[in-house]
């Protein structure tokens, strides 16, 4: 129960500028549940005096009222459930919205540690388990409580006495939800553990479905879904068993009440103390009288249920990013593009070993800084650093002068350009694809920007040019063409600070050469930071720097650093030879 509270605490605010309606939706309820109860005394009045007696002068006043009772409780009914359903929908959407906001601020290492698919799963089934809590919770607690009190007193108003002997059996229905919840709670976590490890398996087989089908695992990989599927099948079934054995034991119970009823009725009515009419009434609102205190037992098994949801959308929640931004940011100025880097040390969280050690480096505007090394060495995490997915463990990164921490994120990440290692290409056309640099960007500036990272000429040549569909992993295009177009996205950026993660990785000596001048044209005007393995623009950069294991081992123009015949050198003895360079 205290799982319960925690959660409902945690998730209660979210229903603000709702709450309103929710009032509005329990008065339609209580409204329901009253015209429920009218027409039931209605019904034994019928029985009573139209029925037994075959009158039908009897029978147009109680009939008249039924009906009116019944078109004002449809209306109602209709009013609050549609309100309820859209109320219901809006939490789902603020709290999704909420989880996916707060998910999007988290630091790299986070989704190493967690798989898509589940992540998936969380805001998806976790998300409206938590709505059934909440909201449908809320909603039929207070409907259910409603309907049993009215029910309970319409009971004890025509039998006061035949009524508390039933009421006597209640208590078995709350004793049973006890009994269950616990089970049922284990096994519903257990079916969304395992509803996000296939998720997540069918996520990674389908993105993998190069090595899938190359490598031959299609038997491996069905087996790893089936291995999970298992595992689901096992907990949904035990879940179900044990909500199905809880619905038949309270089946059982009612019949017992109902027949407890009959019993003493029919003793009550041939000893002359009670009409059929007022048996029947009686029966019907014991009848009645189940359904809301059932559905008050199974809130119990949904509540704990929906708390296996809440502990998952918590690990998210509870996750803090790893910087976040100043209480009073430096206002904007027009950024040059002086980046220093002053004698940082860095550890990923939870590692021992630091990643960069006592590195310092500076870059004037319009700059090229060529970054190399052997693998490890630290590298990206430079780039991590700079763009603040983390912040250092000591020293200072400024940008113009002003340290980062300084800096609001969204102004600091809007100065620099990131063309990361991956060729991120987004679901849709190559204009879409390109604007994603600058959204609303012109056709013009689209065009303009393609016709520089030498895109335009290949796009145009395509059936529907810039209006192609293009999704991750596309067949349509080269690799290299691919990564034109991230260049033309790039170059639309206004940024002045720009960052290069091994832009010709996995690229051919052919395609690498082809995005050379594109780069160059990239390049130009910003302090680039290129990062790479392929030396083949390191002749064009102001300065050139070597890491090895996380700490700067030289530094120097290529010249400088050829004749000094260190670790550069044989790193570009090594690399690929420099093409004929056009410009
Ligand atoms: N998220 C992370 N958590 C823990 N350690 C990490 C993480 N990312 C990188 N590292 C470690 O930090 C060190 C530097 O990694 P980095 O990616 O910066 O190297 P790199 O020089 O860019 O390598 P490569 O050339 O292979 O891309 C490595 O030892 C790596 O294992």
């Amino acid at each position: 129960m205290r799982e319960v509270r925690a959660a409902f605490r945690r998730f209660w605010p979210l229903t603000r500028g709702d709450r309103g309606w929710l009032v509005v939706i329990v008065a339609c309820v209580v409204v329901a549940a009253l015209a429920e109860t009218a027409s039931i005394l209605l019904f034994a009045e019928l029985t009573d005096n139209a029925l037994k007696a075959g009158s039908l002068s009897a029978f147009w006043g109680p009939a008249g009222g039924w009906l009116a009772v019944a078109v004002l409780g449809a209306l109602v009914g209709y009013l609050g459930n549609s309100l309820a359903t859209w109320t219901a929908e809006r939490f789902v959407r603020r709290l999704r919205a909420g989880v996916f906001h707060h998910l999007q601020g988290l630091p790299p290492h986070f989704f190493q540690r967690h798989r898509r698919g589940d992540l998936v799963e969380r805001l998806t089934g976790d998300v409206e388990a938590i709505e059934q809590m909440v909201v449908s919770g809320v909603v039929g607690t207070v409907s259910a409580a409603f309907s049993a009190v009215f029910y309970a007193a319409a009971a004890l108003y025509l039998r006061w006495d035949l009524a508390l002997v039933t009421f006597v059996l209640a208590p078995l229905f709350l004793l049973a939800a006890r009994r269950f919840s616990g089970r049922i709670r284990t096994a519903s976590q257990d079916e969304r553990v395992a509803d996000g490890a296939i998720t997540s398996v069918v996520e990674e087989s389908l993105g993998n479905i190069v090595l899938t089908q190359a490598y031959n695992r299609r038997h491996a990989e069905e087996e790893r879904l089936d291995r999970e599927a298992r595992a689901w099948l096992k907990a949904s079934v035990r879940g179900a068993r044990l909500s199905e054995m809880y619905e038949q034991f309270v089946e059982v119970v009612e019949t017992l009440c109902v027949l407890t009823v009959i019993g003493l009725g029919v003793w009550e009515i041939s000893a002359g103390r009670m009409t059929l009419g007022q048996l029947l009434a009686f029966a019907a609102f014991i009848g009645y009288l189940y359904p809301p205190v059932r559905s008050l037992g199974r809130l119990g098994l949904t509540l704990t249920a929906a708390t296996a949801g809440a502990q998952r959308l918590g690990e998210i929640l509870d996750a803090r990013p790893a910087v976040t931004d100043p209480p009073a940011p430096v206002p904007p100025w027009p950024v040059r593009g002086w980046v220093a880097f002053h004698d940082i040390t860095f550890h990923y969280p939870g590692t021992g070993r630091p990643a960069l050690r006592e590195l310092s480096l500076t870059a004037a505007p319009g700059q090229l800084v060529v970054v190399t090394g052997p693998s490890g060495a630290g590298k990206s995490t430079l780039a991590k650093l700079l763009t603040r997915f983390y912040d250092p463990t000591t020293g200072t990164i400024c940008l113009d002068g002003i340290p980062l921490p300084h800096l609001s994120l969204d102004f600091l990440r809007d100065r620099i350009t990131l063309l990361p290692q991956e060729t991120l290409i987004l679901h849709g056309t190559i204009r879409e694809n390109i604007a994603a640099g600058r959204p609303g960007a012109s056709d013009e500036d689209i065009e303009r920007a393609a016709r520089s990272a030498a895109a335009h000429s290949f796009v145009t040549a395509l059936p529907k040019g810039y209006d192609t569909l293009i999704a991750p992993g596309t067949a349509a295009l080269s690799g290299g063409q691919l990564k034109r177009l991230t260049i033309a996205r790039a170059m639309l950026r206004t940024a002045p600070v720009l960052i290069l993660d091994e832009p010709t990785a996995g690229l051919d000596a052919v395609a690498a050469r082809r995005i050379v001048q594109p780069l160059r044209h990239l390049m130009s005007g910003r302090t680039t930071l290129m990062i790479t393995h392929d030396l083949t623009l390191a002749p064009d950069a102001d300065r050139i720097l070597v890491l090895d294991g996380g700490r700067l081992v030289e530094s120097g123009t290529h010249e400088e650093l050829l004749a000094h015949g260190g670790t550069y050198a044989s790193l570009a003895v090594t690399s690929r030879p420099a093409p004929a360079l056009p410009g």
